[in-house]
């Protein structure tokens, strides 16, 4: 299929561009690089620098791409912002993928893929989280992408579109050669962190809490590899011919980590120490947020290829040893 990502250039869609090509799809990217890197897509891949809020920049693509199927990656997604500068959330991760859609409606591209998060879930009631537990967000960064699942609903239902909304636990890892990885900037995901606290291109990494209802206090987390993130997304393609469809997958590995155990991984695969200290909670942070992904399992005969935390800041190491400072571009 011809695959047009949107936000190919960040962390999750570039991987997904090369899963893409390695099960003999063709992927067309558009990027508007306001974060994201030129570099982490091979000079191969079709791409295209504008805004996904663009019905000028996305039709063309569209029709002279012949794309039959959007994979939409592109948002803000920093928790603290999204509670300080609420409209630049609105904006792009709304307002602009409801213009992405409109323009696909209009050009009669019916299948799509969307990047959710288990923000969605808020403070969830249950634990692991399975798909039918309540959505109820508690930062605007949340809302904005249940507002997109909502409104894809409707569009289904209305249009017949197809779609498939994945909501990812914490994507973590690296590409298995390394060429690839995590460079967000400012960086605020643990596992980055806690490397560059080893290296010392950072301070002492900051453990925000250490009373919380869990095990050894700190935060408990799904970390999932993006590798096994964007096979999902490719899984899922099968179950989009039929028009009307809408699909939801909590995408987790199921297990449980501790801020402390991802320390403790990080120290065993780099053989380095990470200096921490421990500070005051992090606002909008829950105690735990694990996934169950048995329907992903079941019905996209999804397979985690790493299942637990030590192999995936494997790969997060091998692409920071080569890569230090991320991208050059
Ligand atoms: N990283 C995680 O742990 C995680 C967890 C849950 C959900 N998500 C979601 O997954 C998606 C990808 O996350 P990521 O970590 O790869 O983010 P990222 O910031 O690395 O990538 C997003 C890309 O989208 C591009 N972009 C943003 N706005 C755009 C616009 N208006 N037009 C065109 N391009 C635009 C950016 O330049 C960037 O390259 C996001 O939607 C995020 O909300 C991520
Ligand atoms: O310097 C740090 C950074 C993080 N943490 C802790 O490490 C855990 C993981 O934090 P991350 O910031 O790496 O990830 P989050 O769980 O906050 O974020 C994930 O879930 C969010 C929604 O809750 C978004 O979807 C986001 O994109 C995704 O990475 C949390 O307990 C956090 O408190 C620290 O102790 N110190």
């Amino acid at each position: 299929m011809n695959v047009l990502v949107v936000g190919g250039a960040g962390y999750i869609g570039s991987h997904c561009v090369r899963q893409l090509v390695e099960a003999g799809h063709r992927p067309v990217v558009l990027d508007s690089l306001v974060f994201g890197h030129r570099g982490a897509v091979s000079p191969e891949i079709p791409f295209y620098e504008g805004d996904l809020g663009d019905p000028a920049v996305v039709g063309p693509i569209l029709e002279d791409e012949k794309i039959d199927l959007v994979m939409h990656f592109a948002a803000f997604a920093y928790v603290g912002e999204s509670v300080t500068d609420p409209l630049k959330y609105y904006f792009n991760n709304v307002v602009a993928t409801l213009r992405l859609l409109e323009t696909m409606l209009e050009k009669k591209v019916m299948r799509f893929v969307f990047s959710s998060t288990c923000a969605t879930f808020g403070i969830p009631e249950r634990m692991p989280i399975t798909e039918d537990v309540s959505q109820l967000p508690i930062n605007p960064y949340g809302q904005t992408k249940l507002d997109i699942e909502n409104a894809l609903k409707a569009i289904a239902h209305a249009h017949g579109m197809s779609f498939a909304a994945f909501r990812y636990f914490n994507a973590a890892g690296a590409a298995e050669d390394a060429n690839i990885g995590e460079a967000h900037d400012p960086e605020t995901h643990l596992i980055p962190l806690a490397i560059d606290a080893a290296t010392g291109r950072r301070p002492a990494l900051k453990v925000f809490g250490n009373d919380y209802p869990t095990p050894d206090g700190t935060c408990l987390r799904d970390y999932v590899h993006v590798d096994d993130l964007s096979r999902a997304h490719i899984a899922v393609f099968d179950k989009l011919a039929e028009p009307g469809t809408g699909l939801f997958y909590n995408l987790g590995t199921g297990t449980p980590t501790s801020v402390l155990e991802v320390i403790q991984a990080v120290e065993k695969v780099s053989g380095m120490k990470v200096p921490h200290e421990y500070a005051p909670r992090r606002a909008g942070d829950p105690p735990a947020l694990y996934a169950d992904s048995t329907k992903a399992k079941t019905e996209l005969n999804w397979e985690v290829k790493y299942p637990t935390i030590e192999p995936i800041v494997a790969t997060a190491w091998a692409w920071h040893k080569t890569h230090a400072v991320g991208y050059d571009d």
